[in-house]
């Protein structure tokens, strides 16, 4: 296949060290590691739960406290242990962990009464400004607090302060102790980057080597280690992530990997044929195309739950990779046991958003993550599983896969079945199938596929509307456009897409698609809305 060489820059001690970011219940415990990464040094998150020896021993080159919910004086709340701030690792705090580390210390956290939500302007006090040097003295921050630092720790710095935080920012550069009441990691914060980075290179001392490049590294090294010799196989969807996850697989074992692409009946028009197109055009790797829309569409037969849809399609994927490893083995002539590895695409964002990241809610079980059957037998190999899309898409240009696969769109593993909402059967999936084309192409033709993260084209099957076609009566279904624009899918906003192209997929929908007689825009972002409507 078409791979670059990546660099081989990475060392093992910057494997060994990465920068730990301790979740306290954050929303942005995923964003904090991004920032961290963004800054060329490698992060992964961990629970707060995680006993202070245990994030010791995974030998952080520095560790980032995030923000949560709790209180830090309250019955409960997650408390500091005063041995990681004396184990010489660099520590800086953020909200909640900038509280923690204070009270942990010995300064003082309580309930003022001045709460600070979104945009504040904080000023720089203090003679030396530590990790706030090179942003301007007075400067707007993004918070979300109730809690204040009153008294910092004795043998710190205050470095800022806000109406509502006295103590907004503190420093023991000696110690390497550091932390603030605002959120840096946001983009709302006008300086947040540049802070994270000045404790990170000034204070912590660290180098910013890591690279993307470091990953293919790091994981190829990693795969080759899970799997030894054993034969691989990977359900790839044509989509960035799998495709991306396939290229890492096939450099470290090459022809031990068999890809499987599963039709199940939940694919966009003319979607099958494109993946095997595009893959015998570009990639070099071996995919098997298989036909298991029988068994999808029976097994959504009678569902409407969303959470039962997602379940059972997560069953039937895994049942039919099953079906494909007995094939291979047969074809191979081995035994069952000597194909147990399954390579999936899953990123960052699957993972929380099945209520896999720390205390955080199901919104939605994702298919290849808390739609997995309890029986699995597969070891999965998921060597993006801690990244996020951009990311992702970075790795794939550098591994040589093409852009006309980097730079596709997301489509969700469960297809359009999470998109008929109601009952899937194959009546409502040819509905709207022909609405999605047609949307699609408009959009294409329009040269906005770039500027748009995602459309999904949503079937309200249980809902029906009163119209007027040819001066007769019409009883049809709705059809929903959801455009939206994102970074990392984790929030999105609706794309404000042309009047004269919304008009014209309208139209056309209405006039090319006999049972639907409407067309919606929807215009909600994420939160609080989802970008895929189950
Ligand atoms: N039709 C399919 N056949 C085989 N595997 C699939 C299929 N659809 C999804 N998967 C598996 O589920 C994983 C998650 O799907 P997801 O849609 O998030 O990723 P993707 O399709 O690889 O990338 P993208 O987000 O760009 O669509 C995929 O990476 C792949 O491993
Ligand atoms: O492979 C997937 N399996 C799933 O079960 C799944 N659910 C949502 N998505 C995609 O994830 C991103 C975020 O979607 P939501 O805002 O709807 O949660 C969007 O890009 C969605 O298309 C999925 N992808
Ligand atoms: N965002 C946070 O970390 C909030 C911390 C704490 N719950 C407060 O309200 O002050
Ligand atoms: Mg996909």
């Amino acid at each position: 296949m078409a791979v670059t060489q990546s660099d081989s820059s990475a060392t093992s001690e910057l494997e060994d060290r990465p920068v730990l970011v301790v979740d306290y219940g954050a929303q942005y415990a995923q964003l904090i590691a991004r920032r961290v990464r963004d800054a060329n040094i490698y992060s992964e998150i961990v629970p707060h739960t995680m006993p202070t020896e245990q994030i010791l021993a995974k030998n952080p080159a520095a560790i980032v406290l995030s923000g949560g919910p709790s209180s830090v004086y309250a019955e409960g709340a997650p408390a500091g242990d005063r041995r990681l701030y004396e184990s010489g690792v660099p520590v800086f705090g953020i909200c909640y962990g900038f509280q923690v580390m204070a009270q942990t210390l010995g300064g003082n956290v309580a309930h003022t009464g001045l709460r600070e939500y979104g945009a504040t302007d904080a000023t720089l006090t203090g003679n030396g400004v530590s990790f706030l040097a090179g942003t301007p003295v007075a400067q707007n921050v993004w918070m979300s607090h109730g809690d204040s630092v009153t008294e910092a720790p004795s043998g710190f710095e205050v470095l800022a302060s806000t109406e509502g935080a006295p103590v907004a920012a503190f420093v023991n550069e000696e110690k390497k102790l550091g932390g603030v009441q605002w959120h840096p990691e946001v983009k709302h914060s006008d300086f947040g980057q540049q802070i994270l980075e000045n404790f990170l290179f000034n204070v912590a001392g660290l180098k910013p080597t890591w690279t993307t490049g470091n990953v293919i590294d790091e994981q190829v090294e990693k795969i080759r280690e899970q799997v030894g010799d054993a034969k691989v196989i990977c359900a790839l969807s044509g989509g960035v992530d799998s495709s991306v996850a396939a290229a890492l697989v096939h450099k470290a074992v090459g022809d031990q990997l068999t890809c499987f692409f599963i039709d199940h009946g939940l694919l966009r028009d003319g979607e099958r044929e494109q993946v095997e197109q595009d893959y015998a055009e570009t990639m070099g790797i071996k995919v098997v195309t298989i036909d298991e829309s029988d068994r999808f569409v029976s097994a959504l037969e009678g569902l409407t739950d969303p959470e039962d849809k997602r379940k059972a399609i997560g069953r039937e994927f895994i049942r039919s990779f099953e079906d494909a490893q007995r094939k291979l083995v047969a074809e191979l002539g081995g035994n069952g046991e000597d194909i147990k590895f399954l390579v999936q695409g899953t990123l960052y964002p699957d993972v929380v958003e099945s209520g896999g990241g720390e205390g955080a809610a199901n919104i939605k079980s994702h298919h290849n993550v808390g739609g997995l059957p309890e029986d699995l037998a597969f070891d999965l190999v998921e060597p993006l599983r801690t990244l996020f899309k951009d990311e992702v898409r970075a790795i794939g240009r550098k591994l040589g896969v093409p852009e006309k696969i980097v730079a596709r769109q997301p489509f969700p593993g469960p297809g359009l079945g999470i998109r008929v909402i109601g009952e899937v059967t194959r009546e409502n999936l040819s509905v709207l199938r022909a609405a999605d084309a047609i949307a699609r192409a408009e959009l294409t033709k329009a040269g906005l596929d770039n500027e748009v993260w995602q459309m999904p084209v949503v079937l309200l099957s249980q809902v029906r509307s009163v119209g007027v076609q040819g001066d007769g009566r019409t009883y049809g279904h709705p059809i929903v456009l959801r455009p939206v624009s994102s970074e990392d899918a984790m929030t999105a906003d609706w794309s404000r897409l042309p009047y004269d192209l919304l008009a014209k997929i309208s139209n056309r929908i209405t006039n090319e698609v006999q049972e639907v007689n409407r067309v919606v825009l929807d215009v909600t972002s994420k939160p609080p809305g989802t970008i895929e409507w189950e």
